[in-house]
């Protein structure tokens, strides 16, 4: 059966960027200040150390994207611990973490999280109404996953 969660007011973001596109989240950060100022953020470790020294607000930081800190935040994904995610992306250059960021797209998939992979998506998020009140999550239905028979 398909089961609920609220996403309270305050949420808990994760804001990730890969190298090229850190300038490019750093300045959606700083026009977004006053919106962020009343979320809880998270963020893969260079990602997060940015955003803390340009805006001074406290990011719950994972080590660095590449060394385990994408699959830290999936893990937080899974355990519903991270509301939205503001994830900007590089299509042009591969990544030597790719199977990592694919993972943790997944998991937002999975856990039927908002996700912004792009400044555009991430604007549309940011000025949604729900950002200011609650929003019931539907978890998608994985029990006949988990009660599945395994043959011997
Ligand atoms: O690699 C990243 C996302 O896949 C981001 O990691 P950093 O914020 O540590 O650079």
């Amino acid at each position: 059966m398909e089961s609920k969660r609220v996403i309270s007011t305050k949420k808990s973001i994760a804001l990730i960027a890969h190298d090229h596109k850190k300038n490019d989240l750093i300045a959606w950060v700083k026009e977004n200040k006053a919106a962020l100022a009343n979320h809880i953020l998270f963020a893969t470790g260079t990602t997060g150390k940015l955003i803390e020294s340009e805006i001074k607000q406290p990011v719950n930081r994972m080590l660095s994207g590449p060394l385990g800190g994408d699959q830290e935040i999936g893990a937080l994904i899974a355990t519903g611990k991270i509301d939205l995610m503001i994830f900007f992306s590089d299509p042009m250059e591969m990544q030597p973490h790719d199977s990592d960021v694919r993972a943790l797209v997944r998991l937002g998939t999975a856990w039927n999280i908002p996700m912004a992979l792009n400044r555009a998506s991430a604007d549309f998020l940011v000025s949604s109404p729900y950002m200011a009140g609650d929003y019931e999550i539907e978890i998608p239905d994985y029990s006949s996953y988990l009660n599945r028979k395994i043959k011997d």
